[in-house]
């Protein structure tokens, strides 16, 4: 991987030039602009070989990948000439280093990634679709870039509080977002999403500015760790920033409903008042819930990002488990601060950074 690194974007263009020469009828499983899809694939295989020493991650990560894949009609078959095309072109740019044993050792190690993805989906497909059609049934634009889309899905969906789902929008077919669930499952199996429009961003701007209640998206499995571990009763320390408060106020649900005995202390980071578009939510659940705290923190003009130092001021923390969501940078630096304020790794929870990155496409 060392020696494909700095070349990736040459390894990715002729891994998809290969594949989609070799096998044309795979192009229509992939986005018409292929603009943003070719790091992933990249970025899926830093991702496995980062955790090559942490089975346990590692086929968890892969099992979720599989499940993922079925949205996208991805059948056993294509697997194998997915592995060809990528030896192929990892053998064309990484020749120093690449032999007769290197090449054995990758197709082992595809072909036991790639087992597990399709197991996983075999299994998955006993008992969820591969996707659901939701309906938008209310969009209600809270600044001139976020609005808050509530969807009902066409059969039940189960989740838990503080996982995403991958959505897709009828503008832009084969194109998937993340986008965190902003309620605990609720009685009416509706689902909420708060979606800033980011530059660039076509799908999170299609689904501010042109969606409208009747619209149908899709909508892939749930995923993602960042739920509460209710086998303890430690308090809860919750950053969110900016729309990264959507999972967070879904947490705060959830421990509300387990009949909380714990204390969650969130705070809430935004750029201005103005972006603090969910703070009266947040204050009307701390109103009626005496263990949750909310602190919005407003960056200032000499303090760009400071969510993270405003958590410093507080604490102890040692004793909670904490939950980050919001930008890659807030969650990067937020973890350096909690890290230093004794919170041990294994009780810091977050979205991979990978994805989350990805997701700023
Ligand atoms: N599950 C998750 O982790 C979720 C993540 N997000 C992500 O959250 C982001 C939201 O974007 P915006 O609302 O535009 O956020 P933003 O860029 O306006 O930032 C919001 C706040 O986060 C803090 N922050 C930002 N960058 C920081 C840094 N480098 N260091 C320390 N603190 C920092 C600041 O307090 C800032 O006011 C998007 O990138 C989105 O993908 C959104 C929803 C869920």
């Amino acid at each position: 991987m060392a020696e494909v690194g700095p070349v990736a974007d040459k390894v990715t263009s002729y891994f998809y030039a290969l594949l989609f020469m070799r096998h044309p009828d795979l192009r229509m499983l992939f986005p018409a602009s292929m603009d943003t899809q070719r790091d992933r694939l990249l970025r899926a295989l830093l991702t496995a070989a980062e955790n090559i020493d942490n089975t346990e991650v590692l086929v968890a990560y892969l099992k979720n990948l599989g499940r993922g894949h079925r949205k996208y009609g991805t059948e056993p078959e294509h697997y194998p000439a997915v592995g060809e095309a990528l030896i192929g072109s990892l053998s064309r740019y990484a020749s120093s280093s690449w032999s007769e044993e290197t090449e054995a050792a990758w197709v082992r190690a595809y072909t036991t990634i790639s087992q597990v993805m399709i197991d996983a989906a075999a299994e998955d497909e006993l008992r969820a679709p591969a996707w659901w059609f939701g309906e938008i049934v209310s969009h209600e634009l809270r600044t001139s870039d976020i609005a808050v889309l509530t969807v009902r899905p066409d059969q039940p969906y189960p989740f838990l509080a503080g996982q995403y789902a991958s959505l897709e929008t009828p503008w832009w077919p084969r194109i998937w977002r993340h986008y965190s669930f902003a309620s605990a499952p609720r009685p009416d199996g509706l689902l909420t999403f708060h979606v800033k429009a980011v530059s660039a961003g076509w799908v999170s701007n299609a689904l501010v500015h042109r969606a409208r209640p009747g619209d149908t998206v899709r909508l892939g499995p749930p995923a993602g760790t960042m739920t509460v571990d209710h086998s303890n009763d430690n308090g809860l320390l919750c950053l969110g920033g900016g729309t990264g408060i959507a999972p967070i106020k879904a947490l705060v649900e959830d421990v509300a409903e387990h009949g909380a005995r714990r204390s969650v202390e969130v705070f809430y980071g935004a750029r201005t008042d103005h972006d603090l578009y969910d703070v009266d939510t947040m204050l009307r659940l701390q109103q009626s819930h005496p263990w949750l705290s909310v602190r919005p923190v407003i960056d200032s003009f000499d303090q760009p990002g400071r969510l993270p130092d405003a958590v410093r001021q507080f604490g102890p923390w040692h004793d909670f488990d904490a939950y980050l969501a919001g930008p890659p940078g807030m969650i990067r630096n937020g973890v350096q601060v909690l890290r230093g304020a004794g919170v041990p790794q294994d009780r810091i929870r977050h979205d991979s950074l990978e994805e989350l990155v990805a997701a700023a496409d």
